[in-house]
């Protein structure tokens, strides 16, 4: 970060980009007053003085070829550093809602001198200011993003500055063993008296319980922070995208009665009985067979590799019994689908039960033999749903789901893609299934504590956490000043949560993900 970066002065729209009824442009650094002292005409000219952090009744005034015209009225506020938003000199114009009209306010200030933020550029400064830790500047990200309200509650308290003294808490914690261990390497003789090895096991302990409830208060936050990532996955034709579409309530993926007809995934937030989701319908899983054979166990990543390897495995596959070979599209599509079964927090494993019945009649054992194939390509960690789909040409009466139930260790729902709700022939409605969802992804989810860590800080704690692990193991047989070079590692790994020590990188990838005007 430069100074020029932080001494020139930005504009941006702060508001959302559709319609509202206010709408708000926010501008930061030294030359802030002076340029809404420029396009601001005060209502009472002659008495006016613009006091700090009043709203200030006016209007716009736009100077073209010396011919002056007004744009809005606006509410105008200035806010002289240090007490503002970013820490520097900002000033605030409040508008009315038309995009149009705020565009021409900025393109209007912009043409005085000053640049456009770049995403998330108002709330970096504030953190480079030292108006915000880390963990505040990315809460504020969070709460424009939350998809749930527990999801709020969460980036508030992060905002409020909950996490940013948990970790304070914890490097504290960190600094009082290593003292005490430095006092152990610089008098060797009395080691004993200055940290006993049941003492020192005791307090990394105590560290890494604690470290440990955060991480796990990130994982029960999960879906209501960022949202469960549901999957949609089954063979080609079950009636998946149906499936998507009952789901969210509009015609968004293509269905046609031909085989193979969602080639690539389609991602859509929503929510399922109030739960914040990721659905995501993929492509059926033709060569089931082959597959399950072949990659079942392997490693989840599927790169470019493993990919290719699929596609000359299924083509070459004398099992599949088809003439021409797959189509690559059809293929990579599959690898994807495979892959995002392994990330799902559930899946939904759609089935045709017009297909089954076809072949199987209506004997359970066999309907449950026919299910295996998709069923064992689950990763074993997977909540799934199985759905019994098209049951209105295919009723299964509710004691033979029940035995299916039992055979498959998941919840089975009879259902119809088509129809919304629940039938004579299929026992269940697209609500049944929101809400069974609902309630296997909060199950042992339930928010206990107020303080929840996002992925990136999750991903630090963790990394600190196996720090300490590796010094509860070494500190047995080590020297105490190569322990202690973990201790600080540890420590270094929980600052980056709160402050600037980590890569450029990932400091920028912060802010990027930011929207404009933030
Ligand atoms: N109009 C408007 N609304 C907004 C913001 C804003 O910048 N402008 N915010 C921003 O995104 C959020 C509020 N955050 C803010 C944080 C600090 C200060 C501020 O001026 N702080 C001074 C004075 C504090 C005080 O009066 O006690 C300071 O900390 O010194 C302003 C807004 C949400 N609402
Ligand atoms: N009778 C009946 N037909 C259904 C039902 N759900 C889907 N279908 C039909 O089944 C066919 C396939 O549906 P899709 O939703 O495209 O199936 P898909 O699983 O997405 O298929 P691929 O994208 O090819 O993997 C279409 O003709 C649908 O109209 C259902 O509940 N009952
Ligand atoms: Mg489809």
């Amino acid at each position: 970060m430069d100074k020029m970066d932080k001494k020139d002065t930005i504009a941006a729209i702060a508001t959302g980009s559709s319609a509202g009824g206010l709408g708000v442009i926010r501008i930061s650094g030294q030359k802030a007053k002076e340029i809404l002292t420029t396009v601001f005409r005060p209502r009472k000219a002659a008495r006016f003085t613009l006091k700090p952090r009043y709203m200030h009744y006016g209007s716009f005034i736009l100077k073209n070829k010396g011919q002056k015209e007004l744009l809005d009225e606006i509410l105008a506020v200035y806010f002289p550093a240090p007490h503002s938003y970013t820490g520097e000199d900002v000033a605030e114009i409040h508008a009315h809602g038309n995009n149009l009209l705020l565009h021409a306010m900025l393109d209007y200030i912009l043409s005085l001198g000053i640049r456009q933020a770049e995403a998330g550029e108002f709330t970096k400064r504030a953190f480079l200011n030292g108006r915000l830790d880390l963990s505040q500047a990315e809460a504020v990200a969070e709460i424009i993003s939350a998809p749930s309200v527990e999801g709020l509650r969460l980036a508030a308290a992060k905002l409020h500055g909950r996490l940013g003294q948990c970790i304070e808490d914890l490097r504290t914690q960190i600094e009082y063993i290593r003292r005490r261990l430095c006092l152990a390497i610089d008098f060797p003789e009395e080691e004993g008296e200055c940290l006993p090895h049941a003492e020192f096991h005791a307090l990394v302990g105590k560290l890494q319980t604690d470290i440990e409830a955060l991480i796990n208060a990130y994982d029960r936050a999960k879906p209501w922070q960022e949202g469960a990532l549901v999957v949609l996955a089954g063979q080609v034709n079950a009636g998946k995208s149906s499936l998507m579409n009952a789901l969210l309530g509009r015609e968004r993926a293509i269905v046609t009665d031909q085989a193979g007809t969602t080639r690539d995934y389609l991602e859509e937030a929503t929510s399922l009985a109030g739960l914040p989701v990721r659905l995501t319908d993929t492509a059926g899983l033709r060569e089931i067979a082959w597959i399950m054979e072949n990659y079942q166990n392997k490693s989840a990543h599927l790169d470019d590799e493993r990919t290719k390897e699929i596609i000359a495995g299924i083509n070459g596959n004398a099992l599949s019994g088809r003439n021409a070979p797959i189509n690559p599209i059809e293929a990579e599509g599959i690898c994807r689908s495979l892959s995002l079964i392994e990330k799902a927090d559930i899946v939904f494993l759609v089935f045709d039960g017009n297909a089954i019945l076809k072949q199987c009649r209506k004997d359970t054992d066999e309907i449950y033999a026919a299910m295996q194939a998709e069923l064992s390509l689950l990763p074993s960690h997977a909540k799934t749903i199985c759905i019994w789909n098209k049951a209105d040409i295919a009723p299964l009466a509710q004691e033979e789901l029940r035995v299916l139930e039992e055979k498959t260790a998941c919840p089975v729902l009879s259902l119809c893609a088509r129809e919304k709700k629940q039938g004579t022939y299929f026992h269940h409605s697209i609500d049944d299934l929101a809400r069974k969802a609902h309630e296997m992804l909060i199950a042992g989810n339930e928010i206990k504590s107020e303080i929840a860590p996002n992925r990136r800080q999750a991903k630090l704690l963790q990394n600190a956490y196996d720090e300490l692990a590796l010094l509860q193991t070494e500190i047995d047989f080590l020297p105490p000043d190569i322990t202690a070079i973990r201790l600080e590692s540890a420590a270094q790994f929980l600052s980056a949560i709160t402050g600037l020590c980590g890569v450029d990188e990932t400091f920028n990838a912060i802010f990027e993900e930011f929207c404009i005007g933030k």
